[in-house]
């Protein structure tokens, strides 16, 4: 399997966007040096953020989740959380760690962790959707065979921990098809949704753009996804072009399926884009709540929408 990663870097006041692809396989050693070694190479190139692909420990499949799961807490010494928050420090970035097979209890989670650039973890997404899907003659996966589902949207605001100011909602993979997730983070204040992701042959070509711009469009967001590239011999081949967009849905960079980096530059310009994008076409504001309404037990009952 072979991984993506995406970067943010602050240089004059400047955050700075990138995109890499690693190798993964088998070797879930081989694997997690691997992306140790693409993150120190982003960070010498200026990134301050990196994002990881989907299951970058280990190839994706029911199958290996087991065998690839790691404990993060209950004590437990994650090699794959522990590679990610010394490179978070030793890089001085921060990381959002794609995810990995995490098992807690009886239970296995997809997991998403994010470090800060001192190496502490702030932050843990579960996937939440789980990809259960059946085209017969095309694809069928149950994650749900050895996966279990998270149940908490996940906000990471950088400006919180000394970064840029960048209210990323995260998702994992599958969770980008489901627009009420990301509609919840813009009402929570989001501007960014980062969704570590690995589509397949079959749905990349057909959704994994299509699907990444309508939620910059639906929430007026930057967006973001990272995909393993391309791997013609794993039994799971993923789509890879890892991805980003502006609030237009406007494409800022776009990796192939292969191994690479790529760097995009988001400027403060581009940060203020999401306020002037939000205040040129106020549709935030239009919603008809009369007629239909966005319901979550995460939504603060009084605490009015950020749509600034
Ligand atoms: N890893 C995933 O969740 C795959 C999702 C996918 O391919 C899709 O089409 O959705």
């Amino acid at each position: 399997m072979i991984c993506d990663c995406w970067q943010v870097r602050n240089g004059d006041g400047a955050p700075n966007y990138t995109e890499d692809c690693l190798a993964c396989g088998t070797n879930k050693k081989a694997n997690i040096e691997n992306a140790a070694a693409k993150i120190a190479a982003a960070s010498k190139q200026g990134a301050e953020i990196i994002v990881l692909p989907e299951c970058f420990n280990s190839p994706y499949g029911t199958k290996y989740f087991p065998e690839y799961a790691e404990n993060v807490i209950e004590g437990g010494q994650s090699e794959t959380a522990l590679m990610l928050s010394t490179a978070a420090r030793d890089n001085k970035v921060f990381i959002v760690g794609g995810s990995f097979p995490e098992k807690e209890g009886e239970k296995i989670y997809n997991s998403c962790y994010i470090f800060n650039r001192d190496g502490d973890m702030v932050a843990r997404h579960r996937k939440v959707h789980l990809f259960d899907i059946d085209i017969p003659g095309k694809i069928t996966f149950k994650e749900s065979d050895t996966l279990s589902p998270g149940d908490c949207p996940t906000i990471v605001d950088l400006s919180e921990h000394g970064g840029p100011p960048v209210r990323m909602g995260i998702g994992i993979c599958y969770d980008i098809r489901f627009p009420e997730l990301a509609l919840l983070y813009r009402h929570l204040g989001c501007s960014m949704l980062v969704y570590p992701g690995a589509f397949n042959m079959v749905t990349g070509p057909a959704h994994w753009e299509l699907l990444l711009r309508a939620r910059a469009v639906d929430t007026q967001s930057f967006g973001i996804v990272c995909s393993p590239a391309r791997d013609e011999s794993a039994d799971y081949i993923a789509w890879g072009h890892s991805m980003i967009v502006d609030p237009w849905g406007e494409k800022l960079g776009e990796l192939q399926e292969k191994e690479d980096i790529l760097m995009v530059d988001l400027d403060l310009t581009q940060l203020a884009k999401v306020v002037s994008r939000r205040q040129n076409m106020p549709y935030w504001l239009q919603r008809r709540q009369d007629i239909y309404k966005l319901s979550s037990p995460f939504m603060p009952e009084k605490k009015p929408s950020p749509d600034k």
